[in-house]
């Protein structure tokens, strides 16, 4: 299980002993929200605290772009230091382009979907990308609940993903702690994505190493 704490959760005034926590923990990436106030109804940060940022970690930059147009700005997060680039169906109308620009560029590629957004969507680019990003929660803000049907998207997707043997990471996002964890990693997801439960606990880097265990709890209890 990869576990991607998501700074947007993270005390901003602090942004330093931030970095450093999650490079002490057994956090494997950094997950960095950028809202452009017109995909999703919130502003977050951009390609200078991301750019800052990079010079404080060696660990992979897996950054979820929550914008219209990502492909005017793709060479630009390159640039910044973004190992993953995510952008979502919902906002690239010309989807498989998007996939080859971030792949040519040497990122890994990423397409997210909304929780509205039926995995069958993404059949027809499946065999192009890195990873799906599984919305579980409305994009736009941290802290929401995460919404059950998730699981069943999560299920139906790791079916297609075995059954064509593709090597594509199922990562989902919004409302994930440790009472829903293992549920998450048991319906097939790769990478948790967790932004209060991580940040907002009074011992983020032990929840971080309880989450990484999510799909290992079954043996321990
Ligand atoms: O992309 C988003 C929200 O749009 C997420 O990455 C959240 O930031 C996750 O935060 P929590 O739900 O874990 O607080």
């Amino acid at each position: 299980m990869l576990i991607a704490p998501s700074l947007l959760a993270s005390n901003f005034l602090n942004l330093e002993a931030e970095c450093r926590m999650i490079n002490e923990s057994e956090a494997d990436w950094f997950h960095l929200d950028v809202m452009d106030g017109r995909f999703v109804p919130n502003i977050s940060f951009g390609l200078p605290v991301i750019q800052s940022i990079r010079k404080a970690s060696k660990k992979v930059f897996d950054v979820h772009l929550m914008i219209e147009e990502p492909g005017m700005y793709a060479e630009a997060f390159k640039k910044a230091g973004a190992d993953n680039l995510t952008v979502h169906l919902e906002a690239c109308p010309h989807l498989h382009r998007n996939i080859q620009q971030i792949k040519q560029l040497g990122m890994k590629a990423g397409v997210a979907i909304n929780p509205h957004t039926p995995v069958q969507l993404l059949q027809d680019v499946l065999r192009d990308i890195d990873l799906v990003l599984i919305m579980s929660v409305n994009p736009g803000f941290g802290g929401q609940q995460f919404i059950p049907h998730t699981l069943d998207k999560i299920r139906t997707l790791r079916q297609k993903i075995d059954q064509l043997s593709l090597p594509v990471l199922i990562e989902v996002d919004g409302g994930i702690d440790l009472t829903n964890a293992r549920a998450i990693a048991e319906a097939g997801a790769h990478v948790l994505v967790a932004g209060s439960s991580i940040f907002h606990a009074t011992d983020p880097k032990s929840v971080i190493s309880a989450l990484k265990q999510a799909d290992k709890q079954q043996h321990i209890i």
